[in-house]
C-alpha cells in the first residue's frame, strides 16, 4: 500500500506519545491498574499479508472488550441470526459501557452486543450451545492469529470476578426479565476469561483481518464468515464499538472499531487493512486516549477511511 511503512507508524507514535499522562489507566479492575501507563504500540496488517508495526506492538496486554467482537462472531456462527437478535439489539446506546439505566427502561434487552449487558447475553447464548465457550473462543483466536501461545490471564480474570458487583447486577436484572438463561456466576466466569486474554497489537491486527477481507482471514484458504455477515459486524462496530464515543470515533477516525479497557483498539478498512493500537490510559468513555489519536492520524496520513 502506497505510503504505509514502519517509518510512518513510528512518526505516528512520536506525534501521539505526548498525550500519555492525559488519560487514566483502568483501575476498577485492580489487576489492570498495575499496568505501566507509558506504553504505545501500533500494528497494521494489509490484505497482501504484510505486517507493519511500531512502538510497543509486540507487548501483550489484556484485550478486554475487544473479545466482544469475537464472541459475537462466534455466536452468529452457531445460531440463526434471529435467535441472536431477539435477545440483543443493534442500536448505539449513548450510555457508558457498563450502565444499567437503559437496561431497566428497555425491559432487559441490551441495546447492542458490545456494551457489557449485550456481551453478557452473547456469553449466555454461547453457554447454551458450546461445552466450554472460553476454549472455543481461544481456539478461534489462536487459529486467526496463527499464534498457539496466546493465553488467558488468570490473575486478571480472578481480579475481575472479585469486583464483579456491577456486571452481576446487569446479569441478574436481565434474568429478572427472562433474558438470561444460565447461572450468572458461570457465565460471568466465561465472560471474564474472554476479557482477560493477553495479546499484542500484531496478533490482534492479524486476528481481525477477516473483517477487512469480506469474512475470509488473510492468508487462510477457508472462509470464517460470509461477506454479508462481515458487513453486518462491521456496521455494528462502526455504530456501537466505542460505546458512547462511537459518533466521535467515526468523525475523527472513520473506521469500524472495537475498544477494550486494557487500552487496545482494533479497527478495519474493508478491502484494505486491519489495525490494532494500544496505549493503556483511557479517556472518560473508557477508550484509549492515545490510541484514538493514533488511529485518527493514521487515517488522515493515509487519506483513507470508510467514509
Ligand atoms: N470496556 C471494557 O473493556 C469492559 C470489559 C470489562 N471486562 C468489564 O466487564 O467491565
Amino acid at each position: 500500500m502506497k505510503d504505509l511503512s514502519n517509518e510512518m507508524l513510528q512518526e505516528i507514535i512520536s506525534e501521539v506519545k505526548p498525550l500519555i499522562g492525559k488519560g487514566k489507566v483502568a483501575d476498577y479492575i485492580p489487576a489492570l491498574a498495575q499496568v505501566n501507563n507509558n506504553q504505545l504500540g501500533i500494528a497494521v496488517y494489509t490484505l497482501d499479508g504484510r505486517i507493519y508495526h511500531a512502538g510497543d506492538a509486540s507487548t501483550a496486554f489484556s484485550i478486554q472488550s475487544i473479545s466482544k467482537a469475537l464472541s459475537l462472531t462466534l455466536a452468529l456462527s452457531v445460531y440463526e441470526e434471529q435467535e441472536v437478535w431477539s435477545r440483543v439489539g443493534k442500536e448505539p446506546s449513548g450510555q457508558a459501557f457498563n450502565s444499567l439505566v437503559q437496561l431497566e427502561l428497555e425491559h432487559g434487552i441490551p441495546r447492542n452486543p458490545f456494551i457489557n449487558a449485550g456481551a453478557l447475553v452473547i456469553s449466555d447464548l454461547l453457554a447454551d450451545k458450546l461445552i466450554t465457550p472460553r476454549f472455543s473462543l481461544m481456539e478461534l483466536i489462536r487459529h486467526l492469529s496463527h499464534n498457539p501461545k496466546i493465553q488467558f490471564d488468570k490473575g486478571v480474570a480472578r481480579s475481575e470476578f472479585k469486583h464483579s458487583a456491577r456486571n452481576s447486577a446487569i446479569a441478574y436484572l436481565m434474568k429478572d426479565y427472562d433474558n438470561f438463561k444460565n447461572q450468572v456466576e458461570t457465565v460471568l466466569k466465561d465472560y471474564f476469561q474472554a476479557c482477560s486474554i493477553k495479546m499484542n497489537c500484531i496478533d490482534l491486527a492479524k486476528t481481525f483481518s477477516f473483517l477487512a477481507n469480506r469474512g475470509t482471514p488473510v492468508g487462510h484458504k477457508e472462509t470464517l464468515i460470509s461477506p454479508k455477515m462481515s458487513k453486518q459486524i462491521n456496521a455494528l462496530l462502526a455504530t456501537c464499538g466505542l460505546y458512547d464515543e462511537a459518533g466521535d470515533f467515526a468523525y475523527r477516525v472513520g473506521m469500524p472499531g472495537k475498544s477494550g479497557v486494557g487500552g487496545g483498539i482494533i479497527a478495519v478498512i474493508p478491502g484494505e487493512m486491519s489495525i490494532c493500537v494500544w496505549s493503556p490510559e483511557l479517556n472518560e468513555s473508557g477508550n484509549s486516549l492515545a490510541g484514538i489519536a493514533a488511529l485518527e492520524l493514521l487515517t488522515n496520513k493515509l487519506s483513507r477511511s470508510i467514509f
